[in-house]
Order: structure tokens, then sequence, then C-alpha cells
């Protein structure tokens, strides 16, 4: 089994640079939302096109966990409905949305710090190995030669992101934003079609920031990956995003370009209302 390609979207053909955004290949409908009496999302539809960067924006407690949280199956919503690849998605765990190309990052980073960067990205790769338990006793050099192959497209990921100085080390020890570029890569290695990154270039500097955006950007050109991110620095979302969602107390204030959103009027009142 020869390495496939990085993204299950990605043919051997594709060429390099930024694809054109294709047909909407994930719908939210009149999402309501509650826990208990706090309304975390009401009412919320937006589209999500292939190859595009969406960004959802807002102020704090604004929904945008949340809403990420419904796509990949975490939340489940009261109200409203989930289409992906114009299929109506009944109620799926995040394993679900996995298998079925929806990877995600979250907020604080969850990697296992005492693991190597190369053995972390190698974790994301465990929905799409085939082989059991029981397999690898039986068939031992058929699981063997299946962890190869996952092997060496970690090690393309690994090239990709230009981490090779330290896919042998310790995540713990290594610098946040470091750290951060190994979680974009155990997300990739699940070879994901929408990747749902929760804010991340949070915490980070300048400079750290800069290579991330570059690094989001690149996967997006190079393999067609879909990105929805939720980001609070308004810099990096107006240069990265083609299409910018903003939720307000849980309601969808404006979707647009970035261009758009910027000039919208109930945005700027939230945003100068709530800072
Ligand atoms: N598991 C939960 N249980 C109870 N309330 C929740 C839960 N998750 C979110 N909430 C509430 O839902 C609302 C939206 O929260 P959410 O985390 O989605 O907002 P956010 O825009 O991501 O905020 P932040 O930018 O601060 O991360 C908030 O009032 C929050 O307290």
């Amino acid at each position: 089994m020869s390495a496939p390609p990085l993204s299950s979207t990605a043919s051997a053909a594709a060429p390099s640079g930024k694809r054109p955004i294709g047909d909407v290949i994930l719908s939210v409908q009149n999402i309501s939302l509650r826990f208990g009496g706090v309304r975390a999302l009401t009412n919320i539809s937006f589209d999500v096109r292939q190859h595009e960067v969406l960004a959802i924006i807002g102020p704090n407690g604004a929904g945008k966990s949340s809403m990420l949280n419904v796509i990949n199956g975490f939340y489940h919503p009261q109200e409203g409905k989930v289409f992906h690849k114009g299929k109506e998605r009944l109620k799926m765990k995040p394993h679900d949305a996995a298998r079925a190309g929806i990877a995600r990052t979250f907020q604080n980073i969850a990697l296992f710090k005492g693991m190597s960067a190369l053995d972390n990205i190698m974790t994301g790769r465990n929905t799409m190995m085939k082989s059991s338990l029981l397999d690898q006793m039986l068939y031992w050099g058929r699981a063997q030669k299946e962890e190869i192959a996952h092997r060496e497209f970690c090690e393309r990921i690994i090239d990709f992101l230009e981490i090779e100085a330290i896919r042998k080390t310790p995540v713990g020890r290594l610098p946040y934003g470091l750290q951060k570029r190994v979680e974009l890569g155990r997300a990739l290695a699940a070879q994901p079609e929408i990747l749902l990154l929760d804010e991340p270039m949070a915490g980070m500097n300048v400079e750290e920031k800069e290579d991330m955006c570059r690094f989001i950007l690149d996967v997006n050109d190079e393999f067609g990956t879909t990105m929805v991110l939720i980001e609070h620095d308004m810099g990096v979302v107006m240069d990265i995003s083609d299409r910018v969602v903003v939720l307000d107390y849980g309601r969808k204030l404006a979707d647009g370009t970035p261009h758009e959103v910027r000039s919208n009027p109930d945005v700027i009142a939230a945003y100068l209302g709530g800072h």
C-alpha cells in the first residue's frame, strides 16, 4: 500500500495554487442550541463551500465554539439540520464525523505531551487504520505494511509543515507555536476534507501567527482542504478568509466577504459595544 494523497479531495494531478471555490459541501440550517436556560445558538444558518477558508468570528460567548461542536457532532442542537454533501446528517459522534472527512483542532492544545511529534501525528491516522489487534496477531505482515504506509504519510505531513527537526522530540518540550503546528499535522493525518480550527493562532507571537497563516493557506491551496476557523485576530481573519460569518449572543449578525463584513454597521456596533 503506497502513501495516499494528503487530502481525499486532492487528485494525483491536482495543480497547486489557489483552488477555485466549489459547491456547498456543508450547510447548517436554522440551528438552535440551548444548555438549560442558556441559548448558545439561535436559528443559525450558513453554507460552507468546497476549498474555501471560512472564518467564524464574534465577541466572547458569541457561540463560535458551540457552532464548531455542532458541525463535528460533539453537540446535538435541539433545532435545525446539518447537511453534508447534500445529505441530511443525522446525529453522529465526533469519530463518525472524522470518518466522514471532518476533523478539528481545539482551543487548548490536546496533544500527548510525552510522545514525539511523529507519534502524535500518527495518532491522527487511527480512524484510517484498518487492522484490528486480532489482524495484527494473525496477519502480522499485512498489518506491518499498513503501518509503514501510515508512517510514510505522516512523514510527508512533517515535511510539509517543516517540522523534520523536531519529529522525535516529545511535544511537551516544544514551544507553543510548534505544538500548534504538530496539532495541525495530527488533524491533517486524518486526510480531512473539512478542517475545523478552533483559534489556531491563540496565544501565539507575531512570527508564530505568520507561520500558522502560511501553513493554513498552503494546506488550502495545495490540497484543497476546506477550512472553517474561529479566530479573534481581525488582521488574520481579513487576510486569510474567503468569507466570514459573524455571531453575537448566539445569533448570526453577518455573513459575507471580509470587506462586506468589515463595513457592516451591525458588526461594527457589536465589536465597539463588546470591547
Ligand atoms: N457545555 C456547556 N454548558 C453550558 N453552557 C455552555 C456550554 N458550552 C457553551 N456554553 C455557553 O454557551 C454560550 C456560547 O459559548 P461558546 O463557547 O460557544 O462561545 P464562544 O464564542 O466560542 O466564546 P469564546 O470566544 O469565549 O471561546 C456561552 O454563554 C457559554 O457559557
